[in-house]
């Protein structure tokens, strides 16, 4: 029973007041610091577990009003911590909510348009929530695994899930997914969910979800489908655009290159060969087979890269992520094959739904050479691509020094999320982007790609974007007379790449990610640390192997050195001592003549846990 206040209790009780007002005060003057956001204290021990120091622009503002259980829509761009922007505050009322009542059942919904993205943010609530694990499971519905066991991992009434509007639709339907105690959803990427075609799939989760639920809607850039999604599932939101306050010299400078179709691979050897770009990188390209034919190219030159495409095992496109941000890769070479279409100010969704259908036809990205031998669909039928792939958005990519833009992509949409894989959380970056002049289209028919047609147009819409955030796009000075002594080289490499080589390398690839997915798949999960035996970026050694092209001969090299090239070298030096220490470790090995056992990542797998 309750004791009736005294006058003892004045001094606790003035004090709690001035507390509270003091609180109220901070809020008022902003936020600086994570406590100042009154976290639950296990909630901080997870921030600090991760060494985030201050809450970025988009956490101060959101997190409070999410606390208050305002519907919020904000925009941030990409990289700036929108994820803690939404489950801290969700993570911390779950808390609380758990302290008082404690009816199971789930609290919080959240939708992503990829299985990368929800295996991601996944990750996101075991680390925020490591000290008080116990208190809250959250699960992943993109996970492949069978109905019945996702049916009853739902049953244990976890109090988070993460899915794509497709994922959490099909187990809403099943009944096996219940949102009768939901309190929270939120949609992250939601510029991006609808253009994946996920319509049905939102239209059915709206109609289920109870009254009152706080809606959280996060993207990077504002367009029609944001506002079409407010309106399906939004209160009275509050409207945060965080403007992109950035310190000078802070963010990611942009540049282009305009060259003709084959000059881009000249630059790119030149690029990597020379060491142009220190630091990670990745390249984007139209196509699957183009991300194999830029492979086999590097090759040549004896640079490895790994790749990433929705052809491959899930698995296996999860594990390139985490160890490229374990630093064990230093070139990831992605397809941008499910491209976001539209442009960040203007009515898409029509558009993009109609350019996605033409992309699921072999549309008008196909390569010209491969257009004569598309198959039937029957056939492409064969190699499912995942629909739920997407490399450019959301992804969080460490540390990437540069975004290289070996085919530019067909929106600005696209364009800003693929940039934004660098310069994130407040760091520096730079991207490169290749673009094919009007007049230099379809002159070099091997190494066309028919995306490129209209570059300059896409350009000139990209700069227009830029200029409305006050960023440049600026040209990259290279010396062509300088590259020009690498072109001979250059046309060695390409034509050893034939396209029998690039069908070859794909299936072969394919099939090995497979049986690695497959087979280890239970090893790994009982051994989780055995994982990074397996490696991506192995020589897949399709095209005839030309040794004297892994080295640059001294007279090729400019008199005044790479400076000689361009003056703006990039250079994001982000690499711990420790990573340092592995790095020189594989250099080394990857110098050597590769031998099978070497490089192929199965056996030395084998032969450790033979040991
Ligand atoms: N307060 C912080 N301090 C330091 N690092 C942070 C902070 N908040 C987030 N990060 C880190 O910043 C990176 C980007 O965060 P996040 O993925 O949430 O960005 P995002 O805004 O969702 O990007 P995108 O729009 O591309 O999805 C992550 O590596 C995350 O761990």
């Amino acid at each position: 029973m309750k004791r009736k206040l005294d006058e003892n209790d004045v001094p606790a009780l003035v004090e709690e007041i001035e507390r509270s007002k003091e609180a109220a005060e901070k809020k008022k003057a902003g936020v600086s610091t994570f406590a100042d956001l009154a976290l639950d204290s296990r909630l901080l021990q997870g921030i600090s577990k991760q060494n985030f120091q201050t809450p970025t622009p988009v956490q101060c503002k959101a997190i409070p009003l999410a606390l208050e259980g305002r519907d919020v829509m904000a925009r941030a761009k990409t990289g700036s911590g929108k994820t803690a922007a939404y489950l801290l505050p969700i993570l911390h009322l779950i808390l609380k909510r758990k302290e008082s009542a404690s009816t199971p059942g789930t609290s919080a919904l959240i939708l992503v348009p990829t299985r990368e993205l929800a295996e991601q943010v996944t990750r996101a609530v075991d680390l925020f929530a490591a000290f008080c694990a116990k208190d809250i499971k959250a699960l992943n519905l993109t996970g492949k695994v069978s109905d019945a066991v996702q049916r009853s991992l739902l049953s244990d009434s976890p109090d988070i899930v993460i899915a794509t509007p497709a994922r959490a639709s099909a187990n809403l339907e099943g009944s096996a997914l219940s949102l009768e105690n939901l309190t929270h959803l939120v949609i992250d990427e939601s510029d991006l969910v609808l253009s994946y075609g996920y319509d049905e799939d939102l239209q059915s989760v709206a109609k289920l979800l109870p009254k009152g639920v706080q809606t959280i809607l996060m993207s990077a850039t504002l367009t029609s489908e944001v506002e079409t999604l407010k309106g399906l599932f939004c209160r009275n939101p509050v409207i945060l655009k965080l403007e992109e306050v950035e310190e000078a010299g802070a963010g990611v400078s942009q540049y282009i290159v305009k060259c003709g179709e084959d000059e881009k691979f000249l630059l790119l050897y030149v690029i990597f060969k020379l060491k142009l770009i220190k630091g990670k990188c990745i390249i984007f390209v139209g196509d699957i087979d183009r991300c194999y034919r830029t492979k086999l190219f590097l090759e040549q030159f004896g640079i490895r890269s790994c790749i990433l495409n929705s052809e491959l095992p899930v698995n296996t496109r999860l594990h390139v992520v985490e160890e490229f941000n374990k630093n064990v890769y230093d070139i990831i070479i992605a397809s941008d094959e499910h491209e976001i279409m539209g442009d960040e100010d203007m009515d898409d969704t029509d558009k993009s739904t109609k350019a996605q259908d033409e992309k699921a036809d072999g549309g008008p990205d196909a390569e010209p050479e491969s257009e004569a031998k598309k198959p039937s669909k029957k056939k492409r039928k064969v190699v499912e691509k995942d629909k739920d792939y997407g490399v450019s958005r959301g992804i969080d990519f460490k540390n990437v020094a540069c975004v290289l833009n070996f085919d530019l992509p067909t929106s600005s949409k696209s364009y800003t999320h693929r940039i934004g894989r660098t310069a994130r959380a407040g760091q520096t970056g730079m991207a490169l982007s290749f673009v094919v002049p009007a007049k230099l289209y379809r002159k070099h028919p091997p190494t066309s790609i028919s995306s490129a047609q209209d570059d300059e147009k896409i350009l000139a819409k990209i700069a227009k974007q830029q200029k409305k955030k006050g960023k440049d796009v600026k040209p990259y000075s290279f010396d062509v007379k300088q590259v020009e002594a690498f072109r001979y080289r250059m046309g060695d490499a390409l034509r050893a790449v034939t396209r029998v080589a690039i069908r070859e390398a794909r299936t072969r690839e394919l099939r090995q990610e497979l049986i690695k997915s497959e087979k280890l798949k239970r090893h790994f999960e009982e051994n989780p640390g055995d994982l990074h035996h397996l490696r991506h970026d192995g020589e897949l050694r399709a095209a005839k192997v030309q040794s004297h092209l892994k080295h640059v001969p001294e007279y090729l090299m400019p008199e005044g050195g790479k400076k000689a090239i361009t003056s703006d070298v990039g250079f994001v030096a982000l690499r711990k001592a420790t990573d340092n220490k592995r790095r020189v470790r594989m250099n080394k090995r990857g110098s050597k003549k590769p031998s099978g056992r070497k490089i192929d990542p199965l056996k030395s797998f084998r032969g450790k846990s033979k040991r």
